[in-house]
């Protein structure tokens, strides 16, 4: 059945010590991003969804990404085994919160490493980053969890970003957009779209023609607004500081049955 859930977990007090790969490491205003994650769940309940908090984790910097800890496909969670050791402890809480929702569980096993950012599904398809977080085992683990539930996996390679979600996200009717310098091989998607700006590649589908996304992205907001989209952008900086963007900080949960 069709659902509008989406987890969401509140930014710990020491995100500023959260993990960068990628970028250098600018401080954290923690008073404002705390202000912009409560925009980020307004504009999700402003257009339908009911959002599920996630116990916070105040000892894990990155927690806030809660979309790291876990796939989603039909009614069934992959709770996934982090790349990063320090981001491990964030899984638990999360599978509580997943299990209460009544999704099936599955997990992530050693030595098999998978954040929940390597995966973009495109209807059927799960394309999954294999980079820095994500291993060979973890692509076989997520393929054989879901394959036998109608998902064809499609393994991509990630070198330039830190997960497969910061190089490239999908538009509603399935075309891949991403900022080209930052994805490996574009030749792997077969509709994609070059977007002008690096925090334009991240769009969540709220529904309908809307997307929510980065406001540090104008340019792009505007070419999806000319072909027929409507942007709604929410600002993001102080998680853009510790390589998030807008689809790591929630899990969308679409099909329930309940
Ligand atoms: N799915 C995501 O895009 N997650 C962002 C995680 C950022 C965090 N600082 C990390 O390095 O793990």
């Amino acid at each position: 059945m069709p659902s509008k859930k989406a987890l969401v977990r509140r930014p710990s007090p020491r995100l500023d010590q959260g993990l960068v790969s990628h970028i250098g490491r600018e401080p954290i205003d923690a008073a404002l991003a705390l202000r912009q994650w409560e925009g980020y769940v307004e504009a999700l309940r402003a257009h339908g969804w009911q959002t599920v908090e996630v116990a916070p984790a105040d000892e894990c910097p990155d927690g806030v990404f809660v979309e790291d800890t876990m796939v989603v496909f039909r009614n069934v969670a992959l709770i996934s085994r982090p790349g990063a050791q320090s981001r491990r402890p964030e899984t638990q809480a999360a599978e509580r919160t997943a299990v209460g929702l009544g999704l099936s569980i599955n997990h992530v096993r050693e030595p098999g490493t998978l954040d929940g950012g390597d995966v973009l599904k495109v209807g059927d398809t799960l394309y999954v980053g294999r980079g820095g977080r994500t291993n060979a085992a973890g692509v076989r683990q997520l393929r054989a969890v879901f394959a036998p539930l109608g998902a064809r996996v499609v393994a991509v390679p990630v070198s330039r970003v830190l997960h497969l979600k910061s190089a490239v996200t999908a538009l509603p009717d399935g075309t891949v957009i991403g900022h080209p310098p930052l994805v490996d091989d574009t030749s792997v998607f077969p509709h994609f779209l070059p977007v002008p700006e690096e925090a334009g590649a991240h769009v969540v589908l709220l529904g309908g023609d809307r997307l929510l996304m980065s406001a540090s992205a104008p340019k792009t907001a505007d070419l999806l607004a000319a072909l027929g989209y409507t942007p709604v952008p929410v600002d993001l900086t102080e998680f853009e500081k510790r390589e998030g963007c807008v689809t790591c900080l929630s899990v969308r949960v679409r099909e329930l049955y309940e």
